[in-house]
Order: structure tokens, then C-alpha cells, then sequence
């Protein structure tokens, strides 16, 4: 996935990019209809209401639209979120409040426009089936012309969701998305009901390690949407001095990120430390807390799901060879 020169997204990129409020040209692209295709979104584009758009407060009555299902509906969508950060921290009225909320949207060519850069943000989707591919143009809005939806930034499959920024920020949509295949499946969730459920767990994430992950030389080479990414998968583990983070041999399940304090590597118990970690550093095994240490980690399907972009960094500079080799040193010297 190559990064765009500016892919407008992310929490401050997007930031600044998206708290734009759209012109009225801007919302329509200036675009021909015959430079796209089948258009998903503009067909029933709606102007949001300024209720809808105040943000939340948990205390207010709020009932979410319900759109009946059957089982088999139930068990698709089921496997459609199971695998997506934002629906993980839900507790179990909210679970069944979305699930009722999310309405199956078949798309059924492909090359249908979903969402159009630029245009104001009405709902956020999941993909059941089917790949979409994210535009970034970076005007800020599809511009006429064969090349007006910009670069393309991401390629979207089952699992994965989007639209959510526009509802988080109020803001124009940062992108394009387009279906590929054909006979796609999406799930729509509204943005009232995003915003009072959905919304709060993932802004919170977005912010709290939005600073730090940019500070990751491994993270430096991705676009800012990608560390948004990383960051809806990342949970924090907290360590006292003298802790184990993770002992030597141990199966290891989980990719951490050092967020705060430092931590040693040991040979042996009761032996020098053979490497150090500091705040931004990520490792793998036989680490010891040498001081109070916040430790940011991925599971290990979102490590294998989100860290493609950066896996040709990581095999080259792996930190259990980086290990293994301070190691062997310190064997040699004894
Ligand atoms: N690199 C990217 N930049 C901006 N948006 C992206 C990017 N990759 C995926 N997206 C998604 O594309 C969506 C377009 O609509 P939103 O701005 O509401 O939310 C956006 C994100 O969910």
C-alpha cells in the first residue's frame, strides 16, 4: 500500500483536513456522472439534521433503529464484526443495540461509488463480502477528469470498516471508496447510532495513542489513517519494576509497543541486563520492567492484519534477532 502525498486522514491530518466544512462545490465534486460509475451514495445522499450532528451525551433518551433479521442474516453479520476493533470493548446491551441498528446493504456491481469524497458523512459501513478500494484526492473532494478521485491508498476487505470519520469529526468524507467485486455485501450503521455507541471507544483509542504511535520510528513510514488503525487494536498492559513482561520461551502471542518507562533484557536472572528498551521501542521476549512500564499490544490477529505495511521493516530489524544476538555476544564474552 503506498502512501499518498497527503492522504488527508488520520486523527490530525484528518484532523485539520476534516474540520473543513464542505462547499457546496466541494460536496458535489464538480464531477460528470459519466466519469463514474453506478453511484451508490449520491442516490439518497442526505442533508443531516442539526439534532444528529450535537454530539452525544449518554444521558439523553436515545433509541436506536431496529431492522429485523433472520438467523441466518444474524450469523453472517456476527462474522462480518467479530474481527473488527471497534465492535471488541461493546458491552451486551450495546452488542444487541447495533447489531438491530446495522441494515444489510447489498452492492451488487462492481464499481459502485459508496462514498464520495467531500460529501457530508450520513452512515458508517462493514464489509461482509466483497473488496473496496479507498481514493484520497488530495483537494479534498473528487475532482472532473479521469484521475479525479486521486490515488489510491487502501485496498478494504471483509471485516474491515469505514465511513467513520466523517461522523466522528463532522467533516466532509477524507475519501473515495468503490466496490471491486461484484455481488458485495455491506452492513450500514446510522450515524446517530454510531456516534452515541460506537463513537466514544474509538475517538478515546484514536487520541491516547495517536501522539505515541507517531513517535514509532517503526510507524513513521505509514499514513496517519493506518496509525488509526493500529491504534483501534492496541489495549494497555501496565508493569512494576522488577515485573517479567515476557519470559524467555514463552509463546509469543502479542507485539508490544514500550509506552512509558523502560525495560531490560536478561540473559540470565540476577545477571546485567544485555539490552534496553525505552518509550517507542517494540520487542518480542525476555523482557523485565526496570522501572514502571505502560506497554501498549497488539494481538496477534491484528498484528498480522495491520502490521503488513510495515512487516519488510520488521523481518529486517525483528527484535527477537536483535535479541539473540546481544545474547550470544554476552555468551561470548563469558
Ligand atoms: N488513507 C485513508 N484516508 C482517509 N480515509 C480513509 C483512508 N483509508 C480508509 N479510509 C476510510 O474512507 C472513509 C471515507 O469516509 P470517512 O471520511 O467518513 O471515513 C473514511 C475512512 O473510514
Amino acid at each position: 500500500m503506498g502512501p499518498p502525498a497527503n492522504s488527508g486522514a488520520g486523527n490530525s491530518a484528518a484532523g485539520a483536513a476534516l474540520r473543513r466544512s464542505p462547499s457546496p462545490g466541494a460536496m458535489m465534486g464538480g464531477v460528470q456522472a459519466s466519469d463514474f460509475p453506478s453511484n451508490f451514495s449520491r442516490v439518497r445522499r442526505v442533508s443531516v439534521s442539526a439534532e444528529s450532528l450535537a454530539p452525544s451525551t449518554s444521558s439523553e433518551e436515545f433509541t436506536p433503529p431496529v431492522y429485523p433479521k433472520n438467523s441466518e442474516q444474524i450469523q453472517r453479520l456476527k462474522t462480518a464484526i467479530s474481527k473488527n476493533f471497534l465492535f471488541t470493548s461493546l458491552d451486551e446491551e450495546q452488542s444487541s443495540q447495533v447489531l438491530g441498528a446495522l441494515n444489510e446493504k447489498p452492492i451488487p456491481a462492481a464499481g459502485t461509488r459508496v462514498i464520495t469524497q467531500g460529501d457530508v458523512g450520513d452512515f458508517f459501513y462493514v464489509i461482509e463480502r466483497g473488496s473496496f478500494d479507498v481514493y484520497v484526492n488530495p483537494a479534498g473532494s473528487i475532482q472532473p477528469g479521469a484521475d479525479g478521485m486521486g490515488n489510491k491508498v487502501a485496498t478494504m476487505g471483509p471485516g474491515e470498516s469505514f465511513g467513520e470519520l466523517a461522523l466522528m469529526y463532522n467533516a466532509p468524507r477524507a475519501a473515495t471508496i468503490i466496490s471491486i467485486s461484484p455481488q458485495s455485501i455491506l452492513w450500514s450503521l446510522d450515524r446517530v447510532t454510531f456516534r452515541r455507541i460506537l463513537m466514544e471507544n474509538t475517538s478515546k483509542r484514536r487520541k491516547m495513542f495517536e501522539a505515541f504511535l507517531e513517535e514509532v520510528p517503526l510507524f513513521t513510514s505509514l499514513v496517519p489513517y493506518e496509525r488509526s488503525k493500529i491504534a483501534d487494536a492496541l489495549d494497555t498492559k501496565t508493569f512494576d519494576t522488577g515485573d517479567v513482561i515476557i519470559r524467555r520461551g514463552d509463546i509469543g502471542d502479542n507485539f508490544y509497543l514500550l509506552e512509558d518507562g523502560s525495560a531490560d533484557v536478561y540473559l540470565q536472572e540476577g545477571e546485567e541486563p544485555v539490552l534496553s528498551y525505552k518509550k517507542g521501542d517494540y520487542f518480542a521476549a525476555s523482557v523485565v520492567a526496570s522501572s514502571r512500564v505502560k506497554v501498549a499490544y497488539l494481538g496477534k490477529e491484528g498484528f498480522q492484519r495491520l502490521l503488513g505495511p510495515v512487516a519488510e521493516i520488521m523481518r529486517r530489524n525483528d527484535p527477537r534477532k536483535r535479541e539473540k544476538k546481544m545474547m550470544r555476544k554476552e555468551q561470548k564474552k563469558t
